[in-house]
């Protein structure tokens, strides 16, 4: 059987899209890998299934995999992409739904200009959750990354993001800062890397190297991590418009006690299918 899939995208952050509704998803971490190479495979950020809930409040589940073939705990972008799936296959009604992310439900609703609302939860910033081992003066970390100190915010959306503040988000140093944050032993499970610049307190300007991927063109569950460890610090308001390399999202965090709400849109790329051998060939990128 050849595995058909949808392939989508968030503002730039891209996906294949999987039903494993009826069939369980079986593919390994190897031919994920080979998949998500944009020469040898398809291509994407997360590859994303379907899947019956297994939570009774939630209506389906959806499980993330990054492109180097590990799994994810939370995907913003990803999550509204999946909203638009399952409104195309009928089976989204109005209102809000409740879907089963791997790290717990999230909330979904299609708004009417087709864009799509979601309640990501609570930011939960205790280090033992993110995970993350280091000194903390407030909410501000320093680690040691590459012989000097790096100071950075952190917090958890389901997945791991440290946030690093920048005066010009051009010039950040994401190729470089962003992979050895990612490695750093004070982040046992590895984290996302957020490079932000406040323009205002109600816009940012942000670049995301994601864990398992590299820097891609823009990243949800990042976008909620910076607005959140920002708004904790007082820098900027409750709503704020964040500005990524392939769009924008509006996200809104009302403080603690509240979940954080993020608003964007979720595309159609195309439909195809991929034939058994390609999923199990060993033709690949050696690095
Ligand atoms: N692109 C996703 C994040 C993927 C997270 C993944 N890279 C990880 O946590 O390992 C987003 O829009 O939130």
């Amino acid at each position: 059987m050849p595995l058909r899939f949808s392939k989508m995208h968030g503002i730039g952050n891209d996906f294949v899209v999987v039903d494993a509704r009826a069939a369980p998803f079986t593919l390994d971490a190897a031919a994920i890998r080979r998949l998500g190479d944009r020469h040898f495979g398809v291509g994407f950020d997360q590859l994303l299934t379907i899947e019956p809930a297994r939570d009774p409040s939630c209506s389906f589940a959806y499980g993330i995999w990054n492109t180097d073939g590990t799994r994810a705990g939370q995907c913003g972008n990803g999550v509204r992409c999946v909203a638009a799936w399952l409104a195309r296959a009928g089976e989204l009604g109005p209102g809000m739904t409740r879907l089963e992310s791997p790290s717990g439900p999230v909330a979904v609703e299609l708004c009417d200009d087709g864009s799509v609302r979601v309640d990501m939860g609570e930011p939960r910033f205790a280090p033992a959750e993110i995970p993350l081992v280091a000194d903390a003066q407030g909410d501000m970390y320093a680690i040691d990354v590459a012989g000097r100190s790096v100071e950075l915010g952190a917090v958890s959306m389901g997945n791991p993001h440290a946030l690093v503040e920048v005066d010009d988000v051009a010039a950040a140093p994401v190729a470089v800062l962003g992979p050895q944050v990612e490695y750093a032993p004070a982040f046992p499970q590895r984290c996302n890397v957020g490079f932000a610049e406040i323009v205002s307190r109600g816009a940012i300007r942000l670049r995301v190297w994601e864990r398992g991927v590299g820097e891609t063109l823009a990243c949800g569950s990042g976008a909620c991590a910076a607005v959140a460890v920002l708004r904790r610090r007082a820098k900027v308001d409750a709503m704020v418009r964040v500005a990524l390399p392939g769009g924008e999202l509006e996200v809104r965090w009302d403080g603690p006690g509240h979940p954080v709400w993020m608003r964007g849109p979720a595309a159609f790329v195309f439909d195809g299918e991929i034939a058994p051998a390609t999923a199990a060939a060993t033709t690949t990128r050696k690095s």
